[in-house]
């Protein structure tokens, strides 16, 4: 079980090289800032951490969101990557009915030749430190081996293979896989997979999975992946036709289902698809909020990110259950993700509306509803 403690200022209890300021303030001007109750940057040089703590809201509850380990190349998009994706778990949870707030932490490093046990020490530290205002989980760059490391160091880590609910990739991917088809159904009256193109980008935990089922339900698929060795397993694995970089935005599919990172539809690349729908597991899809207009400009039905992607979230959430994690309430929840996106495309459709505006519209007047 989580321990969710009363919010305290910041104060680490032991002499330490980490720093821990408020920035909050500071952040005010940035692209992506909503209201956040509080950021937090965690420096420790000695150490080699450079972490941002955002926190949304706690109107519904404890604020949860994963971990990212992600070179960014300046300070300040680290902190708006925090900051967006911090915003979407909010939206993520209110619109899953989970009584969770939005947090996100995005620590600035490479995952693959940054990432040492000294700086998850320390990463630990400022979570001690910030106990009882934002719990943890994997993000991309953030394993399950990391998290069961923090565990052991620090309370509000979820998601671990003790006594949690362990990887949620599998759930993102499901809840991915039945809204993908219920965009189908909505788009064609159809979701039977057979024969239909789809363009997957990112094959990482959540993109292979979604690979998998759409391969055995008969889909077609195009891929693509920073790493070679993922693409050529894919193309042997489900015949899978490989295209390398943007390449994948212009494939000529019927789906486009974007699994990397964030800010890949835009006014640069929203012209380039011929895709009709978009429907994939990428948090921040969407570079503004104007390319939500953009592609019902050009007739394309976009399944918003935070919705499709809850799977992970309510899988994480079952944690804080009554007797604890059981998987067996997670299955229905996440299968209910697809009623929720008809739902939000239905709305989209009579009221002349994006469908990402429906969806952020429906979940701050959850979060106002609590609010009062
Ligand atoms: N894992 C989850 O449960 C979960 C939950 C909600 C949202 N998401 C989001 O889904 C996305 C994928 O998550 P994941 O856990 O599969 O991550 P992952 O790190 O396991 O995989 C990401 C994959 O994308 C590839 N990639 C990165 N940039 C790319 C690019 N420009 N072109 C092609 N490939 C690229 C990487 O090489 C990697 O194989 C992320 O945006 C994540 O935030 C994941």
């Amino acid at each position: 079980m989580l321990n969710v403690l009363e919010p305290r200022h910041p104060q680490p209890s032991v002499a330490t090289t980490l720093e821990i300021t408020d920035i909050t303030a500071d952040v005010r001007h940035l692209q992506g800032f909503d209201h956040h109750e509080q950021v937090w940057l965690g420096r420790d040089t000695a150490r080699g951490l450079t972490a941002i703590v955002s926190v949304h809201t706690t109107v519904l509850g404890p604020a949860l969101g994963g971990t990212r380990i992600w070179p960014h190349t300046s300070f300040e998009s680290g902190i708006i990557d925090a900051l967006r994706l911090s915003r979407g778990m909010t939206f993520k949870s209110a619109i899953a009915g989970l009584p969770l707030g939005g947090g996100k932490a995005v620590i600035i490093a490479d995952a693959k030749t940054e990432k040492t046990p000294a700086m998850l020490e320390a990463y630990a530290e400022m979570l001690n430190t910030l106990q009882g205002q934002y719990i943890t989980a994997e993000d991309v760059g953030m394993t399950l081996a990391d998290a069961d490391f923090l565990a052991e160091r620090a309370p509000n880590v979820s998601g671990t293979t003790k006594g949690g609910s362990g990887n949620p990739s599998p759930f993102t991917a499901e809840g991915t896989f039945v809204g993908l088809k219920a965009a189908l159904r909505h788009r064609t009256g159809s979701d039977d997979l057979a024969g239909v193109r789809v363009a997957v980008q990112g094959l990482g935990s959540v993109g292979w999975s979604l690979c998998q089922k759409l391969h055995t339900e008969g889909a077609v698929l195009t891929v693509c992946d920073l790493d070679a060795v993922r693409t050529a397993r894919a193309a042997e694995t489900f015949g899978a036709t490989v295209v390398s970089g943007d390449a994948i935005i212009a494939a000529g599919v019927d789906i486009f289902a974007p699994c990397a990172l964030g800010g890949i539809l835009s006014a640069d690349t929203i012209p380039l698809l011929k895709a009709k729908i978009v429907a994939g597991a990428a948090n921040n899809q969407l570079a503004t909020a104007e390319d939500g207009q953009r592609l019902v400009t050009r007739g394309i039905l976009y399944a918003p990110d935070y919705v499709i992607n809850a799977g992970g979230v309510i899988n994480v959430a079952a944690e804080m259950g009554d007797g604890g994690y059981d998987v067996a309430t997670v299955t229905p929840r996440v299968a209910r993700i697809a009623d929720t996106l008809s739902a939000i495309f239905q709305r989209a459709d009579s009221e002349g509306r994006t469908t990402d505006a429906v969806a952020e519209a429906m979940a701050r007047e959850i979060v106002e509803a609590a609010r009062k």
